[in-house]
């Protein structure tokens, strides 16, 4: 397999932002694969993802979710990544290496709506935090890894896939 040549395309932003909706619908409207990190981590550890981080807790989620994008070993592939994906630059660099990193950029009301129970979807947070504070302590990373900054908060699933669909490191061929 050559990793050398980048032909993945993997999406990051905060929970909710729409990562695995639109990144199936990418991938089949590329016709590439899709690859969704937080099914392969569930597949993996056996467990569903908020009984992971609950029963080991967040450092040690982090750490699964480092190796597992450390070593997916695809190309071709849409890739969903999970919002915490960003607090590992290790596994950045491993998925900027084989693809373009595409920040699907989101505004804290629409999240707010759609992110009615934080632990129910398992997010990584600290006691206590909001989805305020998440915001705030997240944006940074997700602006520093990201190659492509497509804001898509009032969008539909379907508006997003067709401002995708006009990117030229995204559409490459
Ligand atoms: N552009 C969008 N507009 C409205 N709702 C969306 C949009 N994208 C995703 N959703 C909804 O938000 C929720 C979370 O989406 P999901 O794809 O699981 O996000 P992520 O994988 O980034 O956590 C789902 O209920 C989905 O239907
Ligand atoms: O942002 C987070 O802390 C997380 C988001 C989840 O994925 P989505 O971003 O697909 O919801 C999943 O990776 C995990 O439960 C932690
Ligand atoms: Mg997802």
């Amino acid at each position: 397999m050559d990793m050398k040549r980048k032909t993945n395309i993997v999406l990051i932003g905060m929970p909710a932002a729409g990562k695995s909706t639109i990144g199936v619908l990418l991938a089949k409207k590329l016709g590439l694969s899709f690859m969704d990190t937080d099914l392969v981590i569930q597949a993996r550890e056996k467990k569903l993802l908020p009984e992971i981080i609950a029963q080991r807790g967040i450092d040690r989620f982090l750490e699964l979710e480092e190796r597992c994008l450390c070593s997916l070993g695809v190309t071709d592939s849409v890739i969903a990544t999970g919002g915490s994906a960003v607090y590992s630059g290790q596994a950045m660099a491993a998925l900027g290496g084989t693809g373009v990193l595409v920040y699907l950029e989101t505004g804290l009301d629409a999240l707010e709506t759609r992110l009615s129970s934080l632990d129910s979807r398992g997010v990584v947070r600290s006691r206590g935090q909001s989805v305020a504070d998440l915001y705030r302590e997240r944006i940074p990373l997700y602006q520093k890894y990201a190659d492509v900054t497509v804001p898509c908060g009032s969008m539909t699933p379907d508006q997003v896939l067709s401002t995708l669909m006009n990117i030229k490191q995204i559409v490459k061929g």
